[in-house]
């Protein structure tokens, strides 16, 4: 998939339309929304972009990239107060969604049926490799979804998963290069395993 391609259609045409950027941990998704989010700033959209208030890594009040990028956000604690923010605003990024509750399916249909260009990052598979929160949804009802991906710190591969370092079997745990490195599935199997037997 080729995800820079420059697709002025879409980008400007101001039609209501969900697009999602998903893959693993260090994979660039929050870039690109950065990305998407100020080109449309320069096209001089409305735009508001949210976070969930819970992932307070980097900053409280940003988006912010494992690169150092950042733009501007909302935190928020439940999907429902996007709609609260959003009565005057043209493209809506959300960063981190795998954390929303499923309430967020609806919304980014609504605020898309409603004429919203809705741009949405996250995190496609939790740490064991199953779907995370509402993405996979999201990824349904999207018109457009690019998957992209880090670079396994093992084998230079794409890397689309995200293994976990340390002993924790909560599916939230906040963190970064000390608790997460990106894999592909060859490494991550090979990590797993590596996992079981240290047990
Ligand atoms: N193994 C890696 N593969 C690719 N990028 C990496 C890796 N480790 C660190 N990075 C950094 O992470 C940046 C992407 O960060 P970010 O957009 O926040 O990713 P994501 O939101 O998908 O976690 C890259 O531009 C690069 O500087
Ligand atoms: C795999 C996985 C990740 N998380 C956390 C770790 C980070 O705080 C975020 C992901 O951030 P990124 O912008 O995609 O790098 O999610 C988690 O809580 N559970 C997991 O299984
Ligand atoms: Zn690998």
């Amino acid at each position: 998939m080729v995800v820079y391609s420059e697709d002025h259609t879409q980008e400007t045409r101001r039609r209501g339309r969900i697009e999602v950027i998903c893959g693993s941990m260090f994979s660039g998704k929050t870039e690109e929304l950065i990305r998407r989010m100020k080109r449309a700033k320069f096209a001089r959209q409305r735009v508001e972009i949210f976070k969930p208030a819970i992932d307070t890594r980097y900053s409280e009040e940003d988006v912010v990239s494992h690169d150092s990028h950042s733009i501007a956000c909302t935190p928020i604690d439940s999907s429902a107060s996007i709609l609260l923010f959003t009565s005057e605003i043209e493209v809506v990024g959300i960063d981190e969604a795998q954390f929303f509750d499923e309430g967020l399916i609806d919304v980014c249909k609504q605020l898309a049926d409603n004429g919203v260009r809705v741009i949405v990052a996250g995190l496609d598979m939790d740490f064991k490799g199953n779907p995370f929160g509402p993405m996979p949804q999201l990824c349904a009802i999207a018109d457009e979804v690019s998957k992209v991906h880090a670079i396994c710190v093992k084998c230079g591969e794409l890397a689309s998963f995200s293994h976990r370092t340390v002993k924790s079997d909560k599916q939230v745990l906040l963190g970064e290069t000390a608790e997460y490195e990106p894999l592909c599935r060859v490494c991550y199997l090979r990590a797993l395993e590596q996992d079981d037997s240290n047990k």
